[in-house]
C-alpha cells in the first residue's frame, strides 16, 4: 500500500499528468517561474455554481411561474436579499413553501441555463498557468435531486473530467483559496478568517448594495476577472 501523500500526487498525475506537475511540454511559461526568475504563485479559484455559472434566478422564476400561474410573483428587478424564500414568504406567507417545492423538485438543478461566459471563463481559467479551478457550492439539505443533479450539470457544460473540480459543501469557510467568486453577500461559517478573498458577483438580488458590502465585484462575466486572478498573484 502507497502512503497516502503518495497516492494523491500519482492520482493527480494520472488525471492530468502535465497540469499539476507544472510540466509544460511547449514552452517555459508553465514552469512556475517568471521571466526574472522569481517563482509565479500558484493560485486557487473557488467558484460558486448558483447565480454565478448556473442562472438559480431566472429557472426559479420560470418553473414557478409555469407551476403557479395564479400566484402573485416577484420580478428579477425586483428582487432583493439573497433568501428568494424569504421575500416570498414577504409577499404572503404561503409562498414561501410553494418557493420552496420548486428547488426540490427533480431535475431543476439540471436544468438551469449557464448564465453568460461564466462556462466559457472558468474552462478558460482552468487552462491558465499555476491556477486551479475548482467549483464550491451549496447543496440544499433536502437531498433527493440536488447533489446528483449538480454534478450532472457540470458534467454537462464542463465534461466529465472536471468533476474532480467539484466541492459540495455547506460551510464554503473551512474550504481554502485565494479567490470565491460568489454571488452571496455574506458567506458565514464556522471559519471566522475565511483564507479567500470574497469577490461578489453582481445578481439581480445583490445589484442594489452599496458601500454595505465591502467586497471587489464581478459585474458579469464580461467583466475583468482576469485583472482579479492578476490581482491575487502579485
Ligand atoms: O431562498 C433560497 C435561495 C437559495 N437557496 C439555496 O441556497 C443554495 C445557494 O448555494 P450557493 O452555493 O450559495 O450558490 C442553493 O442550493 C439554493 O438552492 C435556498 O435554499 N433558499
Ligand atoms: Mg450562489
Amino acid at each position: 500500500m502507497l502512503p497516502s501523500t503518495t497516492t494523491r500526487i500519482l492520482g493527480s498525475f494520472l488525471r492530468d499528468p502535465f497540469k499539476r506537475i507544472g510540466v509544460n511540454m511547449s514552452s517555459s511559461s508553465n514552469t512556475g517561474t517568471t521571466a526574472s526568475g522569481k517563482r509565479r504563485k500558484r493560485l486557487r479559484v473557488l467558484v460558486d455554481m448558483d447565480g454565478v455559472l448556473a442562472d438559480f434566478e431566472g429557472g426559479f422564476l420560470r418553473k414557478y411561474r409555469d407551476r403557479y400561474p395564479d400566484e402573485p410573483y416577484i420580478p428579477l428587478e425586483a428582487r432583493r436579499g439573497f433568501w428568494v424564500s424569504a421575500q416570498y414568504s414577504q409577499l404572503r406567507s404561503d409562498l414561501c413553501e410553494k418557493a420552496i417545492s420548486i428547488w426540490e423538485s427533480k431535475d431543476f438543478f439540471s436544468e438551469l441555463e449557464p448564465l453568460p461566459g461564466g462556462v466559457e471563463a472558468v474552462k478558460e481559467m482552468a487552462k491558465m498557468d499555476n491556477t486551479d479551478v475548482f467549483i464550491c457550492t451549496s447543496p440544499i439539505k433536502h437531498y433527493e435531486h440536488c447533489p446528483r443533479e449538480k454534478y450532472a450539470w457540470v458534467e454537462k457544460h464542463f465534461g466529465h473530467d472536471f468533476l474532480e473540480q467539484v466541492i459540495l459543501t455547506r460551510d464554503k469557510t473551512v474550504v481554502s483559496g485565494d479567490v470565491l467568486i460568489d454571488d452571496k453577500p455574506d458567506i458565514l461559517g464556522v471559519e471566522p478568517k475565511p483564507s479567500w478573498e470574497h469577490i461578489l458577483f453582481t445578481a439581480c438580488h445583490n445589484k442594489h448594495l452599496g458601500n454595505d458590502c465591502p467586497h471587489r465585484r464581478l459585474l458579469s462575466w464580461d467583466d475583468d476577472w482576469r485583472a482579479v486572478l492578476d490581482s491575487k498573484r502579485k
